[in-house]
């Protein structure tokens, strides 16, 4: 079966192309902006491609003809996507119209990664029926990014997930646990919120989750997350006290602090019975996780 699986050098994809490619059923196909950052380059296929050109996304697709597409492609720094509507909107909503006009023609099954930020803070947890509301313009291009998914002619499922951490080759964009340990190791001091809650994601856990729905090809909303609510403040905290780094440095504020330019909803964190009881998904705890990053360090 081939998979084509976008963002490939981003921090899911680094994970995924792995997790296929070991997979003897599956022959894989990456896809990234410029050249492959991937630290393995041997067992699957790299074609670099920009998903804001229709015409390269159609010639990908005619290409390979794969029979499952996961999209994980995207503009992911939240403030970038405030900032940059149009760019946003155009990686995230566009580049979504053109594969998926694409694997039309070749009827893959279709695999889009959206976000907790499609809600809007106000009644997490919130599980796969929760209405969408979001606060942030990067959560909307997801919302309507999804629309397009819901609304195509193809098989599809959404995967939906929350604040992934975990670790990547040549990363863009940090995420919590590098983000503490960088910084508490600099001795540096860390203002970090305490009134946001979430269910932090390990990125295996993520990869594993996309790899249930492909192999069996599930229909449907999933939210794949860790299953514990904490706040930032918390993760911090425990990554600090796992990696024997000074707690002293983290200072716990309220979010009202910061003045970003996206709005955060304040309480997310997913349900997530139905992947454990629909795919048989299990995550790992968030000492688990930091384990499993600290051997990768
Ligand atoms: N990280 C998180 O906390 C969360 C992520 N998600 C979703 O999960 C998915 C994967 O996220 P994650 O791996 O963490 O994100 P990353 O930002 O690490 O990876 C996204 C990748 O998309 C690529 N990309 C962006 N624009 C284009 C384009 N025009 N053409 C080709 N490639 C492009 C980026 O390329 P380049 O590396 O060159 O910039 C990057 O490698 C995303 O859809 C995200 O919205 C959802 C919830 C939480
Ligand atoms: C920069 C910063 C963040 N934080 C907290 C707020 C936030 O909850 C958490 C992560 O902050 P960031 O700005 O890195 O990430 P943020 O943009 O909030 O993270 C989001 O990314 C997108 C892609 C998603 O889809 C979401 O699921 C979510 O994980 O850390 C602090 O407490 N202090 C700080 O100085």
């Amino acid at each position: 079966m081939k998979v084509l699986i976008t963002g490939s050098n981003g921090l899911l994809g680094q994970h995924l192309i792995p997790l296929f490619s070991k997979d003897s059923r599956y022959e894989v196909i990456a896809t990234g902006r410029g050249a492959n950052r991937l630290p393995n380059q041997d067992g699957y296929l790299y074609e670099p491609a920009n998903l804001r050109d229709s015409s390269s996304v159609n010639q990908l697709l005619q290409k390979h003809q794969p029979d499952i597409v996961i999209h994980a492609a995207a503009m992911t720094q939240v403030d970038d996507c405030e900032r940059n509507k149009d760019a946003c909107w155009d990686c995230n909503v566009n580049a979504t119209r053109y594969l998926l006009q694409a694997a039309e023609k070749s009827k893959s099954f279709f695999i889009f990664l959206s976000t907790d930020f499609v809600f809007d803070g106000l009644q997490g947890p919130y599980s796969e029926e929760d209405a969408v509301n979001p606060i942030s313009y990067y959560g909307a291009t997801k919302v309507a990014a999804e629309r397009l998914v819901q609304n195509s002619h193809l098989s599809w499922s959404i995967v939906r997930t929350v604040l992934v951490y975990g670790i990547a080759a040549d990363p863009k964009r940090s995420n919590i646990i590098t983000w503490v340990k960088t910084n508490l190791e600099q001795g540096k001091k860390l203002k970090v919120v305490d009134d946001q809650w979430r269910t932090p994601t390990l990125v295996q856990d993520l990869a594993a989750g996309c790899k249930l729905v492909a192999d069996k090809k599930a229909t449907g909303i999933y939210h794949i997350s860790g299953s514990e609510t904490l706040t930032p403040y918390q993760m911090a905290v425990q990554t600090a006290g796992y990696f024997q780094l000074n707690p002293q440095l983290l200072e716990k504020v309220d979010a009202k602090t910061f003045t970003q330019p996206a709005k955060r909803p304040a309480k997310t964190g997913f349900v997530i019975s139905k992947a454990v009881q629909e795919l048989g998904y299990q995550p790992h705890s968030f000492e688990e996780g930091l384990q499993i990053v600290a051997k990768e360090i």
